[in-house]
């Protein structure tokens, strides 16, 4: 196929937090006269994302059953190809890798699946940069072997979308791009802030370089054995159609009434890809180890009851004052009492804030539909029990669900 008929495909990267949901929502709902599709990949235990992208008529395929980059060859094929049955729906595929993954091996996938590689091309690997917590990323020490996500990342970028320039000065902004420099001299740095970027500058561009991908990495065309993921068999339901609150658990409690097709790919193996979701993070990919740090992990928190927002509010902000440099990310949807409005909130490090469907964001709780909370916490070494307990805590009593005073 000549290139130009090939599919674009964008991979949007970078660390947990940086603003890669927002720069989906921003292409999702930019002018661009392009019919994207996007395929969602989120790390941790519970998904929360699916009710943080806009709702819009795009098509929009998560994959919750583990890290794209470890589990690459099997689902991301498989929805690519289910995709490309479909070719004339849209233009341009987005691909939102997980906030951990090594973007190597998803991109590598359009250069050694031979199926894909016919039908796709690889348009540009973006990176989205939190220029505030960047470095602190870029710095730390991981045990000898095991992968820096984040310097990956950058290395591997096209373009880097130097992100959240509202919150650093101009002293700290120079830091920040000569370490980006130092890592990847040639990409282009995009300044920006909720990563509103002019979309003629991401998309479309052509601008993946194998060349420079190759110097990098020589074996970055070698296709490896199938890697260790032999414990997760397959007994997947993947519903490619429209649905409301369906049968299967997980969407069952989420908001996926939407007026798109919002696409599920997740298979319940006996582990769910634990390895990359816990522990074993040992899986060879593209000729050489990969190593993710497995003092990083999840902890998730499913549950219906209301919630006190004060108490909520108080024990999350004292927990990230505390605790934030290991808790990289933490967010999800919440159940407060006393409104039906539905609450989100959204942590990276010590930075807090919440939202609502009051501001725009998704829909209220609607007459008969069961609430829930899902939240998630990303980080090192985290103590489960300590979360569990400190969330649960802020369940609001009796007297404040019913809208009296507590
Ligand atoms: N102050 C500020 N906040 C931002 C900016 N861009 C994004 N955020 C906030 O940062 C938080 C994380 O943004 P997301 O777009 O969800 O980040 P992400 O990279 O998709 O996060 P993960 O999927 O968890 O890896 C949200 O609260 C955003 O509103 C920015 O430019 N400035």
């Amino acid at each position: 196929m000549a290139p130009a008929d090939k599919v674009p495909v964008s991979v949007v990267t970078g660390f947990l937090g940086s603003g890669k949901t927002t720069l989906i929502n921003h292409i999702l709902t930019g002018e661009h006269g392009k019919r994207v599709a996007v395929i969602e990949n989120e790390y941790g235990e519970v998904g929360v994302d699916d009710a943080l992208v806009m709702d819009t008529k795009e098509e929009i395929f998560e994959m919750n059953n583990g890290c794209i980059c470890c589990t690459v060859r099997g689902d991301l094929i498989r929805i690519l190809t289910k995709l490309l049955k479909r070719k004339n729906r849209f233009d341009h595929i987005l691909i939102e890798t997980t906030g951990l993954a090594d973007p190597a091996p998803v991109a590598q996938t359009f250069f050694v699946d031979e199926d894909l590689k016919h039908s796709l091309r690889l348009d540009s690997i973006l990176t989205v940069v939190d220029a505030k917590h960047i470095v602190m990323h870029l710095d730390e020490e991981k045990p000898d072997g095991v992968i820096n996500e984040s310097i990956q990342q950058v290395a591997f970028a096209d373009k880097i979308l130097l992100n959240k320039m509202d919150l650093v000065s101009e002293d700290e902004k120079d830091e920040v791009i000569s370490r980006l420099k130092a890592i990847n001299r040639t990409s282009e740095i995009i300044e920006c802030t909720h990563s509103q970027v002019d979309l003629d500058r991401i998309l479309g561009l052509q601008s993946f370089d194998l060349e420079k991908i190759l110097s990098m990495d020589p074996a970055f065309l070698k296709v490896e054995e199938e890697h260790h993921h032999h414990h997760h068999h397959e007994h997947g339901h993947d519903h490619g159609h429209e649905h409301g609150h369906g049968d299967c658990a997980q969407c069952a409690v989420g908001d996926h009434d939407h007026e798109h097709h919002h696409h599920h790919e997740h298979e319940h193996g006996e582990e769910d890809c634990k390895q990359c979701a816990a522990g074993d993070k040992d899986h060879a990919h593209h000729g050489h180890k990969h190593v993710h740090d497995s003092r990083v992990s999840s902890v998730g928190i499913e549950c219906e009851g209301a919630l006190d927002m004060q108490r909520l509010n108080e024990w999350l902000s004292t927990l990230l004052q505390e605790k934030g440099a290991d808790i990289y990310r933490s967010k999800g949807i919440l159940n407060i009492a006393g409104t039906d409005d539905k609450f989100v909130f959204h942590g990276v490090h010590m930075m807090l804030q919440f939202g609502s469907s009051r501001e725009g964001l998704g829909k209220p709780w609607q007459a008969g539909e069961k609430r829930y909370n899902r939240v998630v916490f990303i980080g090192k070494d985290l103590n489960r029990q300590e979360l569990n307990d400190g969330f649960r805590s802020c369940m609001a009593d009796e007297a404040a669900a019913n809208g009296g005073a507590a």
